[in-house]
């Protein structure tokens, strides 16, 4: 668990190119204790010569006195303004650093945590640390340096009268810190639930589908059901310990006036004290009292801010993706584009995915892998766009290995086309330009016709500026994959991977959306990973694997025609679709 003194320095780091609009802040805090201490004192004169019958002294301590307000009134409004400003300025950089955090983490970081998860860690974490800055980062500032200053005036003025009136305070303070321990430890377990509540509202929106049709409604329901009745559970637990705040605020608050009065009414009935003296102690006790009384509260805030500083903190000390490396140009003398070098991997603890893996993928050829489901065949491609980097052996591009390509060169030289096919909740044209940023219109539509996408587009009320809905839901399955080759034929990249594209889509889709693929992979170095064996007999080679390893390889006519796992695999198939399966 990263530690708080840690969390507080990584706060501190994003003050640190506010130095200026800071040191305003904290001069304006002192200035302004000075001034709060001038004040006190000239309430003393006040009443001491309305006491003495001096109207002269009299008018010019009132005079100088509301002078003294007035500057006061001055330094609030600056110290307030500029620690406003330091306070939105902080948020909006924590906010572009963990967005732009977000696009350099690893795809098998992000894979590995629920996007509601991510969701809440951006929305409520930031949230509450952007509330307590809003809150409290001008008392952050102000505060020490007031009860500093005035505790240390009130020590000088009569420090016996301070002991006395502020007896009961470490007790109380004692107190509020182990509340706002405890406070701090249900505020991490109510973000974490808030998570699984955002989690199950996306899996419920995603897969509403999916839930209707097997009647899992009532399941869903138990699921939001538990989650918000441990959320209620936490509150209440919170809730519980927060509710001794305000007699705790009571005992900082008034037991020290009343304990001021007494003893320093006494005081001065003994004339130790002047009443002026007494006047400008209470009123200077105010100060100091006042930002007390509010400590608990703020301890209580700052640990449940910790505790959302800590998610936040965690999604950003993610290793972030490698960002060095350099480009390379396609080798001048032979032929092989792609090769895997005794490849191995594991997604984790478990086996490995690839065991010794060796695959050559030649200029201009089609390359089909084919093997049973789990053998490995999509972590190749994994692998090669480079989405996970703790691999054994040696995966080259371009006769150069991976891990001396820049990343984002490497994977500007791939498309990929695959079965779930992302669009993002845009228009039909944006959709498209994501393959070329620099693309003009022309092109654009270009590659929608070249994906056979052009004319279903154009028949769309709004044409190419339809809005696709989120993951193109508003969108058939076919006109889908169409507009993710024309974003992919637009790309341009030399080597593509299809992911078996077709795999999801009904005989008629399927034709459409082949008949698209095979403009693709013309003067291209393809990638298919073959799901259905009759949509790669015409690759130039099948690679066939199994747990992991290369375990056959050849042409279809070849590897049917003798007693290997690809003619099992493929009569299993044709069988399945002979009797009744298709
Ligand atoms: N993100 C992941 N985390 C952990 N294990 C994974 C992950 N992705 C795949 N695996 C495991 O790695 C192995 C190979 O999976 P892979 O998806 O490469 O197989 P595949 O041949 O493409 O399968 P299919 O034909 O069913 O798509 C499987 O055992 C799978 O469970």
């Amino acid at each position: 668990m990263i530690e708080s003194t840690k969390i507080m320095g990584i706060i501190l780091s994003f003050v640190k190119p506010y130095r200026l609009m800071a040191t305003i802040c904290i001069l304006g805090a002192f200035f302004g204790t000075g001034v709060d201490i001038v004040q006190a004192n000239l309430l003393k004169e006040v009443v001491d010569h309305a006491i003495g019958g001096d109207k002269q002294g009299f008018i010019a301590a009132v005079t100088a006195i509301i002078l003294v307000i007035a500057a006061s009134c001055l330094i609030r409004y600056g110290i307030k303004y500029y620690s406003g400003h330091l306070g939105i300025q902080i948020l909006r950089d924590v906010r572009s650093r963990l967005a732009g955090r977000l696009g350099r983490l690893p795809a098998a970081c992000l894979e590995n945590r629920h996007s509601g998860d991510i969701i809440t860690r951006m929305n409520n974490d930031v949230g509450s640390i952007s509330g307590f800055v809003d809150r409290h980062i001008t008392n952050m500032i102000y505060l020490p340096l007031v009860i500093t200053g005035v505790a240390v005036y009130l020590l000088y003025f009569n420090w016996k009268l301070l002991i006395v009136s502020i007896i009961l305070l470490p007790v109380s303070m004692l107190a509020s810190h182990k509340l706002g321990r405890a406070v701090g430890k249900y505020a991490t377990e109510l973000q974490e639930s808030f998570a699984r509540y955002s989690a199950a509202v996306q899996d419920t929106t995603g897969g509403i589908a999916l839930l209707k049709s097997y009647n899992m409604e009532p399941v869903m329901f138990g699921k939001f059901k538990r989650i918000t009745e441990d959320i209620l559970a936490i509150k209440l637990k919170t809730d519980w310990r927060c509710m001794y705040i305000a007699p705790i605020s009571m005992v900082v608050g008034v037991v020290p006036q009343m304990s001021c009065i007494l003893y320093g009414g006494y005081l001065t009935v003994h004339g130790v004290l002047t009443p002026g003296e007494l006047l400008t102690f209470i009123y200077l006790l105010g100060f100091l009292i006042g930002p007390l009384s509010g400590i608990p509260g703020l301890i209580i805030d700052f640990k449940v801010t910790i505790a959302s500083a800590r998610r936040v903190i965690e999604l950003l000390e993610e290793p972030e993706e490698r960002q060095d490396g350099s480009v390379f140009a396609p080798p001048e003398n032979g032929d092989t584009l792609v090769e895997f070098r005794n490849v191995s991997f594991s997604y984790g603890e478990g086996e490995p995915a690839l065991r010794g893996l060796n695959l050559t993928m030649r200029r201009n050829r089609i390359t089909a892998l084919a093997g049973p489901s789990g053998s490995g065949k999509s972590t190749v491609a994994k692998l090669l766009c480079g989405q996970y980097d703790g691999y054994d052996g040696d995966i080259y591009i371009y006769g150069s290995e991976l891990h001396q390509w820049s990343l984002s060169e490497a994977r500007a030289r791939i498309s990929i086309v695959s079965q779930d096919t992302y669009l993002f909740p845009c228009s039909i044209y944006e959709n498209i330009a994501y393959g070329r940023r620099d693309a003009s219109r022309e092109e654009v539509m270009q590659a929608a016709s070249l994906a056979g996408a052009d004319e279903f587009i154009r028949d769309l009320p709004q044409g190419y500026e339809t809005a696709v809905g989120e993951r193109g839901a508003a969108l058939s399955g076919g006109q889908r994959q169409r507009i993710a080759i024309a974003r992919a034929i637009l790309k341009d990249a030399p080597i593509v991977i299809l992911d078996e594209p077709t795999s999801a889509l009904d005989g008629q889709s399927e034709a459409l959306v082949q008949e698209a693929l095979e403009r693709i992979v013309v003067n291209r170095t393809v990638l298919i990973i073959a799901h259905r064996l009759s949509t790669i007999r015409d690759a130039d080679e099948i690679v066939v694997m199994n747990n992991g390893q290369l375990v056959e390889q050849g042409g279809h006519e070849e590897l049917i025609g003798t007693d290997s796992l690809y003619r099992q695999l493929y009569n299993n198939q044709y069988a399945y679709c002979t009797e009744g399966g298709e």
